[in-house]
């Protein structure tokens, strides 16, 4: 069978798991709290109501801090352990482990300090607990959580505010469904002003989760007895109120030992005319001895709920880590590796962009099949093969000879000139290119999920493709530059052998060409025009000479426009997509094998609030892991 022990001591280690990573039920709303759904005991009271009495009664010693004003300034969860009889008594801290206090004085000077170090001299209060452990044979296995008292006023010294922030803190404490209110009220009172009773009525209004614990019996006034309270006329509660007889401040200053005290309070009961036939059911050990055994049942009510919470939020907390990315490897080797597999990843996006399983490659195409042809056509060989223009090369290619026969450097110089004018689009279609290369690394990176989580490795991978791009860029731009100067630099001879001679023309000067560059030179305005602009040297020439020569090159000059709308195409995406294809990211490999491991680890920098939720998620992955393998323990000891 389980024990009380086994019961309650599990939910304290977890509880002590959930303080280390953080979990005490405020703060985080972006994590389940495994700290809520743990039943625990809260303790409240008003101030001066015996609250600290109470707890010390209840542990057989004096270790809680004492003074004016708030003291309990941070929840204090205290563990209760029962050691056998004999046994040395010993406290310990979740925030000082290994050590061992055997002074209960310096426990409670260690709770002070605790105290201060989170709260600052300022008497702040934080909801952040201190969690203390007592092994004791005086003791009952139980876990208490002590609050701050509830306040009207804040003493001096003290900020103002703090008494709506003891109430918000306590509330949250008590009003979570797991949580068994311990509500402190002092005899001398009336029950209807106290505040633990106020406060527990509005967060517990069918009194289930709450124990009522009356306080200074013995200092009520002589002739009335608080039997109304204690039977639960006055106030009513599913469980059974307890009358306590603590210490007096007298008692505490003679030093008055807590287990005499309790002693004390055991007689005060039997002999007392009021209270004697409930004299069974008062007292702090008896309340001890209630709260342990309630306890444990909850907890064990709870297990079989707490368990399946915990395996949702494991699967839950699994599933973010799939989605946030595991950690990375810390050595260089696994880094590199995992450096390579998320350009590898890239990359096939890249080439499927540019193959076609993705959208965006179709662009090149569109470079070659419209942009080059249309700023091809758009080229001014009209201009450049006017007959003004022909005539004016031709002749100054003559020099002070006329050509004889054909003007064979005039021809020269009208190709050469005109070849000129196809380097703006050959460069043009390249840089298209490049654009519609850049754009395809953009996109194929924001479409590479495994990389979304490492910003920087995505700047580099956009940085060496940018360079990458940028050289085969620079390569395709010779090439195609290249053809055009190919171009120039040997003519093909056959077009202009196919030609008709041009000596046959000069001696019939009167026969019209077959090319329209012929027509129309004869009019007499014509004839005056090319009369009066050019030297006399020419007037041996006709227009349609002329015209003949301009419309030859411009034959010539369409015959090299449809060869380079087929070879322009060719170049580029030999130079630059067939490379984009094989070798992206080539000399970006052979820098990052020159890479150490620290060079490496910083390319995996991720963003800052990814690691922080992951590192989060590792955390309280780790603590309801622990949490479930310590619930399977205890199951096993059944
Ligand atoms: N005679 C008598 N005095 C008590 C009893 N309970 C508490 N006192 C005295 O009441 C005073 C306040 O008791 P504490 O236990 O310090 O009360 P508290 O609620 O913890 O007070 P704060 O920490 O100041 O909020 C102390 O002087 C106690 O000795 C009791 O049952 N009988």
């Amino acid at each position: 069978m389980t024990t009380m022990e086994s019961l309650i001591g599990l939910v304290n280690r977890i509880q002590r798991a959930c303080t280390v990573l953080g979990d005490y039920g405020s703060g985080d709303n972006s994590f389940s709290s495994l700290w809520e759904a743990l039943p625990s005991v809260a303790v409240v009271g008003g101030q001066s109501s015996g609250k600290s009495s109470v707890l010390e009664s209840i542990v057989g010693r004096d270790f809680l801090p004492r003074g004016s004003g708030i003291v309990t300034r941070r929840p204090l969860v205290l563990q209760l352990h029962k050691t056998d009889e004999g046994s040395q008594e010993y406290a310990e801290f979740l925030h000082l482990p290994r050590r061992k206090f055997t002074d209960f004085s310096v426990v409670r000077r260690e709770i002070e300090e605790e105290t201060d170090r989170i709260t600052g001299k300022t008497k702040q209060i934080s909801p952040i607990p201190i969690h203390l452990s007592i092994y004791s044979p005086n003791v009952v296995n139980l876990t208490l959580i002590d609050l701050p008292g509830l306040t009207k006023v804040a003493v001096e010294g003290q900020p103002e505010g703090i008494v709506q922030e003891i109430e918000t803190m306590v509330r949250s404490y008590v009003e979570k469904p797991n949580s068994i209110i311990l509500a402190i009220s002092p005899a001398n009172q009336d029950i209807a002003t106290s505040d633990a009773i106020k406060l527990a009525r509005e967060v517990d209004p069918t009194g289930e989760r709450t124990f009522g614990v009356l306080t200074k019996l013995d200092l009520m006034d002589k002739g009335t007895n608080a039997l109304d309270v204690l039977e639960g006329r006055s106030y009513r509660l599913q469980h059974p109120w307890v009358g306590i007889v603590n210490r007096s401040q007298a008692d505490i200053n003679k030093n008055i030992n807590m287990i005499v005290a309790r002693q004390k309070e055991r007689e005060y009961f039997a002999t007392s005319p009021d209270y004697a036939h409930l004299a069974s059911k008062m007292g702090s050990e008896y309340l001890a001895k209630l709260l342990s055994k309630h306890l444990e049942s909850v907890i064990r009510a709870r297990i079989p709920s707490i368990t399946s919470m915990i395996n949702k939020t494991i699967d839950e907390l699994e599933s973010e880590m799939d989605h946030l990315g595991r950690p990375i490897a810390v050595d260089a080797g696994a880094q590199l590796y995992t450096i390579l597999e998320l350009c590898r990843a890239f990359d096939k996006i890249f080439k499927e962009h540019l193959d076609g399983g993705r959208p965006g490659g179709d662009r090149i195409y569109g470079v070659f099949d419209n942009q080059l042809p249309a700023a091809i056509r758009k080229l001014p060989f009209d201009r450049h093969l006017s007959l003004e223009s022909v005539r004016k090369i031709v002749s100054e290619a003559d020099g002070y000879q006329p050509h004889l026969i054909a003007p064979e450097q005039g021809y020269r110089r009208l190709i050469d000139g005109s070849l000129k004018y196809f380097r703006g689009p050959a460069e043009a279609s390249v840089d298209a290119v490049h654009f519609v290369l850049k754009e395809l690394v953009r996109r194929s990176i924001s479409e590479t999920r495994e990389l979304r989580r490492f910003p920087t490795l995505q700047a580099e991978i956009a940085a060496a493709s940018g360079e990458a791009l940028e050289r085969f860029r620079e390569e395709s731009k010779k090439t195609v530059m290249r053809l055009v100067d190919m171009e120039s630099s040997y003519l093909t001879v056959e077009f202009f052998r196919k030609l008709p001679h041009e000596l046959e023309r000069l001696e019939n000067p009167g026969e019209r060409g077959a090319n329209s560059a012929d027509k129309g030179g004869n009019t007499p305005a014509e004839r005056g025009r090319a009369v009066n602009s050019s030297a006399s040297k020419f007037d041996g020439y006709s227009e349609g000479h002329f015209r003949r020569i301009g419309s030859n090159v411009s034959s010539y000059i369409g015959m090299v426009a449809d060869t380079l709308k087929n070879t322009i195409p060719k170049a580029v995406v030999y130079c630059q997509v067939k490379e984009a294809k094989t070798s992206l990211l080539n000399h970006f490999y052979t820098q990052l094998g020159k890479k150490e491991g620290k060079q490496l680890g910083m390319m995996l920098d991720e963003d800052p609030a990814l690691m922080e939720r992951r590192q989060q998620c590792t955390k309280r992955l780790e603590l309801y892991k622990s949490a479930r393998d310590e619930i399977d323990s205890v199951s096993w000891a059944r």
